[in-house]
């Protein structure tokens, strides 16, 4: 069943300067419990698209819906994810991750009971009453997932969640992502740079071009590689063999060639 429908959506940013078009004709059309990815250069319209599909901003032209209701404002319907974690240094793991529900009025002690379950799932129950300052990158991250996720959205939204990251961290992070996912059947759209993270943990990868954004290509993810963690999908031989694909669409062969390493 289709959860989420861009329909030929066109977007312009307006400012003292002009006017910017961002985006150019943009159909999408996610199933539910799927993951897609969307990959391009900076600039192309990834972080617009998503804040379209968040209700934060709207189209100039085009439709935008979840379960073929118009998309119009930000809801807990769409959990949001983003590079920063922006948690409250003021308030401990656990009230953080509340906010939401206390604001939604939804805080009961079940709810407060699921935050300190899903914290343990993600590894972190253990600095539920710590503060933000006292916890490494990877752990802030976790807690920011716990927070998107106690909302318990149609939607997950990420922008570009791991890219702050150190290597080793954001390689357990993705799986750990990967098997909550699967865990609570999460729909989720990953805006990153990285071929290898929307290869790894996508079952369609969206790949974009600039000037205005467009959809140059969707590459699907072959099932043996969606079957697997992420981690171990990237050792698997159909894995290089998508990673070519994508590298020659987002024409980085050029770059290659200009450095001196293609043909
Ligand atoms: N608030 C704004 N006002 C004017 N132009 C903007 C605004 N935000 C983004 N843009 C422009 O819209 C285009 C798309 O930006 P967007 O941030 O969506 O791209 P992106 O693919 O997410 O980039 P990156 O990968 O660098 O994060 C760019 O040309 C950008 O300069």
């Amino acid at each position: 069943m289709t959860l989420l429908t861009l329909e030929n959506i066109t977007h312009y940013y307006f400012s003292k300067q002009g006017a910017t078009k961002s985006l150019k004709d943009i159909s999408i059309s996610i199933q539910e419990g799927e993951f897609i990815s969307l990959l391009g250069p900076s600039g192309c319209g990834k972080s617009t698209i998503l804040s379209i599909m968040a209700g934060i901003i709207q189209p100039t032209e085009g439709n935008v819906s979840l379960k073929e209701k118009a998309i119009q404002s930000p809801s807990s319907e769409i959990g949001y994810m983003l590079q920063q974690d922006y948690l409250f240094p003021w308030k401990n793991i656990l009230d953080n991750i509340l906010l939401g529900p206390k604001i939604n009025q939804t805080a009961t002690n079940k709810i407060k009971e699921k935050g300190m379950e899903l914290l343990q799932e993600v590894g972190i129950e253990h600095v539920a009453t710590a503060y933000p300052d006292a916890l490494s990158g990877g752990m802030r991250q976790r807690a920011a997932l716990v927070r998107t996720l106690i909302n318990d959205p149609m939607i997950l939204l990420f922008d570009e969640p791991f890219s702050a990251l150190d290597y080793q961290t954001k390689l357990k992070l993705e799986d750990l992502v990967a098997i909550l996912l699967k865990t609570y059947r999460k729909t989720t759209v990953l805006v990153t740079h990285d071929i290898g993270e929307a290869i790894a943990m996508s079952d369609r990868i969206f790949v974009m071009n600039t000037n205005p954004g467009t959809i140059s290509k969707v590459f699907d993810v072959p099932i043996e590689l969606r079957n697997e963690q992420p981690f171990l999908a990237r050792r698997h031989p159909k894995y290089q063999l998508l990673f070519d694909k994508v590298w020659d669409e987002l024409d980085n062969r050029k770059n290659v060639a200009f450095l001196g390493g293609g043909k």
